[in-house]
């Protein structure tokens, strides 16, 4: 069973966690940017929070295929207001989605508790400064940059390839000061996969407990799922809630989704159907 730290906070990992994903970006994939504005993100927030999420995870910068790159202050400015939101009105963990060491920073100081990374802490500084924080990180897989990652993913093995990017950057978390319990990874579904790639991953997702690290998975609404369903990103709700399952019942310790009470419905089923001699 994992636990993660961060500051005086406790996440227990013994059964898969939601946490609920609130894009601030103008294209974010999914929600059409319907939450550009603060008010209308606070209120996402908040009903989250209500459903059961018990970590919120806040990106400013778009890294949905072919997205470019934002400036830091714009990324700033999308995000910390949020982050000082929740920490004011919430107690429920902040995760911030970001590469940039400056974002990462100044968010952990308005009180976030997890960064979020999906380039794996590869950017100038960002080992040293998560070194400096002392809060967990989530290392995420991605092949190639975002404006170009879906252009010819390939592997040997993919489950394989992925378990070496890990060791290596688990390496060199640990050699910049980095403790390993505060190191969660994450496969990174649509992020340099094909179709077949992404749910080779899914399927032997189990591989991946060889590393003993605490497993985030984030599938909800992915185009693994509206390619293979044809379906719109709105419309995959069943999808996610499938693949969510299939990830808990395969190790994902938290998933990363749009849809918190659903999810949250889905994995009470689960539980109970492991844990069914507690119920009367
Ligand atoms: N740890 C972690 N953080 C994440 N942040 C995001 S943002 C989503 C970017 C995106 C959107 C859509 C597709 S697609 N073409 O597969 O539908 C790919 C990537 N995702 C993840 C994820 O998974 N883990």
């Amino acid at each position: 069973m994992f636990r993660i730290e961060s500051g005086h906070r406790t996440l227990a990992l013994d059964k898969t966690l939601v946490m609920g994903i609130l894009n601030v970006t103008p294209d974010s994939f999914s929600d059409g940017g319907e939450f550009s504005s603060f008010d209308l993100a606070c209120q996402h927030i908040d009903a989250m929070v209500s459903q059961g999420a018990k970590i919120i995870d806040i990106g400013g910068e778009s890294t949905r295929p072919g997205a470019a790159e934002v400036v830091l202050d714009e990324e700033l400015g999308r995000v910390l207001p949020l982050v000082e939101y929740i920490a004011k009105h919430h107690d429920v963990w902040i995760s911030i989605d970001t590469s940039k060491p400056e974002v990462m920073e100044r968010a952990v100081k308005a009180g976030a508790h997890l960064i979020n990374d999906v380039r794996a802490l590869q950017a100038p500084g960002a080992l040293e400064r998560v070194a400096l924080l002392e809060v967990p990180v989530c290392l995420m897989h991605m092949q190639g940059q975002p404006d170009t990652m879906q252009e010819a993913p390939n592997y040997r093995d993919i489950v394989a390839d992925v378990i070496v990017f890990f060791e290596r950057r688990i390496d060199a978390c640990i050699a910049a000061g980095i403790k390993r319990q505060h190191i969660l990874l994450d496969p990174g579904f649509g992020f340099g996969k094909t179709l077949s790639h992404n749910y080779e991953l899914l399927n032997r997702l189990a591989e991946f407990k060889v590393l003993k690290l605490p497993l985030l998975i984030g599938l909800s609404r992915k185009s693994m799922l509206g390619e293979l369903l044809m379906r719109e990103p709105k419309e995959r709700l069943a999808g996610s809630l499938a693949g969510g399952l299939i990830a808990a019942q395969r190790g994902a310790n938290i998933l990363r989704v749009h849809d918190v009470v659903e999810t949250l419905d889905c994995l009470n089923v689960f539980q109970a159907s492991n844990d069914y001699r507690h119920l009367i």
